[in-house]
Order: C-alpha cells, then structure tokens, then sequence
C-alpha cells in the first residue's frame, strides 16, 4: 500500500523511522533502496510495477542533490512525500531544498529533515481518507498526545 524508497543504504536509519510507524498502524508496506541517479532504470522498472501491484502513497528518501522524489512524482500519479536527509556537508539544507522546491505541476509533499516519523503519519493521513478503521486509529494516536508530551 504504501512504497519506501530511498536513494542509498545510508539512509536505513530513515527508513527504520517510517517503517516503525507504518508497523504500528499495521499498514502494509514495502522498502526498496534505488536511485534516480545511481540506478534510473532500476528505478523506473520498479514505479512500473508499484502502479500493478496497487501502491497508494510512495515515501522517497534522500540526501543530497535529493532528486529521487521528484523523479518518482513525475512517473506516478499517486502521491509523493519526500524526506530530505541529514547531510554531512550542508546538514540537511541542501536536500530540503532539492525536494520542497519543485516546479510546477509536478509536486512533491515535503516533511522535515530526516523526519520519517511525520512521513509515515502523512501518509496514513492520506490513506485514511478512505479507510475508516485507519482514521479511527488516528484519533487514537492524536488523543494520546496529550498524555505523551504535556
Ligand atoms: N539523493 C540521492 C539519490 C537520488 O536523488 O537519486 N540517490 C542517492 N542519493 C543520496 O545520496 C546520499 C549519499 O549516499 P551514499 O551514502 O550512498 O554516498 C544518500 O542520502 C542518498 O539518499
């Protein structure tokens, strides 16, 4: 239902970060690691088959010159959250950039640096505007907030 890809193993640490939340609401996922730069056909074989196999929502991982989300939006009509990696260099800024600054008619929905938790939440969000049994697991989640941070 739901497709994780990032642009490199380095970014498992991310990953973990939407998997652990999906898991919790026991939304059906899947993970794969590929590059618009690095592995583009790969890449676009594997859109292909997310557009037959049913895939609702992509999450795009990437650090960067983070093209991956975009490249993946622009292949698919379902939608795109992208998650802009920490980088060594430039500490996240440059992947942001890279991934909020879409042109037109191609958007991409952009979350915080390395801020897979609120990617797995959006999407869920998304997901849940036709799945009742989700959005009431949303409510859940949104009552217990209270509790958890005041
Ligand atoms: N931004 C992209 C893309 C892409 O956009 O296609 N492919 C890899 N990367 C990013 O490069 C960073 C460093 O990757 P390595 O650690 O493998 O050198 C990672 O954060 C990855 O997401």
């Amino acid at each position: 239902m739901v497709s994780i890809i990032a642009g490199s193993k380095s970014d498992s640490n991310i990953v973990e970060k939407v998997v652990k939340v999906l898991e919790e609401f026991s939304v059906p996922y899947e993970t794969k690691y590929l590059s618009a730069h690095r592995t583009p056909d790969l890449l676009d074989e594997y859109i292909q088959s997310c557009e037959k196999k049913g895939t609702k929502v992509f999450i795009a991982i990437a650090g960067g010159a983070a093209h991956l989300p975009g490249v993946i939006a622009s292949k698919t009509l379902k939608p795109v959250i992208g998650v802009p990696v920490k980088s060594n260099d430039l500490g996240g800024l440059d992947s942001l950039l890279s991934i909020v600054q879409m042109p037109n008619d191609i958007p991409v929905a952009t979350v915080g640096i390395d801020r897979g938790k609120n990617a797995a939440l959006l999407a869920i969000e998304i997901l849940a505007l036709s799945d009742e049994s989700l959005s009431k697991k949303l409510k859940d989640y949104r009552s217990k907030l209270v509790g958890k941070y005041l």
